[in-house]
């Protein structure tokens, strides 16, 4: 019965993916919800579009923070659900439509039989960008309710369901968004050498951040960086004069996140002069590394091997979480909950298998009692 009304709960979450700090939907959906439940332990305050929600316990020695993310991605769903998502260009393609539901789900449960300690939810917008956990971490609700110890979850399609990894420490990258714009001057398709164009100057750095990544960081050491989005140009005989670049950085330490950055300004100067242009580079978001706090993560696995569910060690992963901020402050873990879809995260055919939301209850329930 439990698994039905999830499903249920996450199918509509599905349908309402909203952007970051746009979540009013989503937000409304959350605080209905939260209504419903019993309400003698709870306290709700709302924070931006996200939410906090204290739940007294029985002691109240401690506090336990269980976080989860509530925004979608600007993507169009390609998964021929019936229940796809009525907003266009928006997909929850990252699975927070099941972090929403599970923390709705465990919730439930506590509201209902609160735990020894108590326990503080926080539903977070913004985590695709430009990030919630930092301002949300300075809140006054923050002071109010500080969790001593936070966890977090995150849906891996690669793994079945049923099994969770993490492991202590280092687990997600440094992350730094990466928006180059490029200033030089058009013309008529036909008289290139009267003109500097921005696509040929644009397409090159692409190719030239590559080198970067292959030949300025440490074999040893890894960096990824990735431009997901080009603009530039009105017509096919036009000559563009800008460009703009849209995309991400990840490595495994901030020394390399700044290395990596040197770089790529040293490049865009030279193609100032080669190129006679202007190049400009905002960094727009940047996460801190997601660092797993090793006690933590062995209790966890503790936690887990008392069901009948996997533990597994994670790899390290180049994605990034801004949760990252609130392990910086906080002791704590984020670990990945099997979900077993072919497709993958941040791809239009997502499909996690929704027997992992029951999973993702008990887990989280059986951590925020067992902490
Ligand atoms: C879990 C996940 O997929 N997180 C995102 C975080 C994006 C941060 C920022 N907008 C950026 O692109 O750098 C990810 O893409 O890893």
């Amino acid at each position: 019965m439990e698994q039905e009304k999830l499903i249920k709960v996450r199918r509509e979450l599905h349908q309402i993916p909203e952007l970051g700090f746009k979540e009013y939907k989503t937000q409304k959906y959350l605080l209905d919800y939260i209504e419903k439940m019993p309400q003698s332990a709870l306290t709700v305050e709302t924070w931006e579009t996200g939410i906090f929600v204290h739940v007294k316990g029985s002691v109240g020695a401690k506090t336990i923070g269980y976080r989860a993310d509530i925004d979608g991605l600007p993507l169009v769903e390609e998964t021929g659900y019936e229940f796809s998502s009525l907003h266009e260009g928006r997909m929850h393609a990252c699975g927070h439509d099941l972090h929403m539901t599970i923390a709705l789900g465990a919730l439930t449960r506590l509201a209902n039989d609160p735990a020894e300690d108590d326990v503080v939810f926080l539903f977070q917008p913004a985590e695709e960008g430009p990030g919630g956990a930092e301002p949300m971490l300075q809140s006054e609700q923050m002071e109010k309710f500080r969790p001593d110890v936070i966890f977090a979850l995150h849906v891996a399609p690669d793994l079945p369901v049923g099994t969770v990894s993490s492991k202590p420490g280092l687990l997600f990258a440094n992350t730094s968004e990466l928006f180059i714009d490029f200033k030089g001057v058009g013309g008529h398709a036909a008289f290139p050498h009267l003109t500097h164009d921005m696509v040929v100057t644009a397409s090159a750095f692409v190719t030239h951040l590559q080198q970067i990544v292959a030949r300025r960081v440490d074999p040893l050491d890894s960096a990824v960086i990735t431009v997901g989005k080009i603009e530039s140009g009105t017509v096919q005989n036009i000559i563009a004069q800008a460009a703009r670049l849209e995309g991400t950085i990840r490595t495994l330490s901030p020394e390399a996140m700044d290395k990596v950055k040197g770089e790529i300004e040293k490049v865009a100067r030279g193609y100032e002069i080669a190129n006679d242009c202007k190049v400009t580079i905002d960094y727009g978001a940047n996460y801190h590394q997601v660092y797993n706090d090793g006690e933590q993560v062995r209790l966890f696995e503790n936690i887990v091997k008392e069901t009948p569910y996997q533990f597994q060690t994670a790899n390290m992963a180049m994605t990034g979480e801004d949760f990252g901020y609130m392990l910086k402050e906080l002791p704590g873990f984020m670990f990945w909950l099997g979900v077993d879809s072919e497709s993958g995260l941040h791809q239009p055919g997502l499909k996690p298998k929704e027997e992992a939301l029951e999973v993702g209850v008990d887990l989280v329930e059986k951590t925020l009692r067992g902490l």
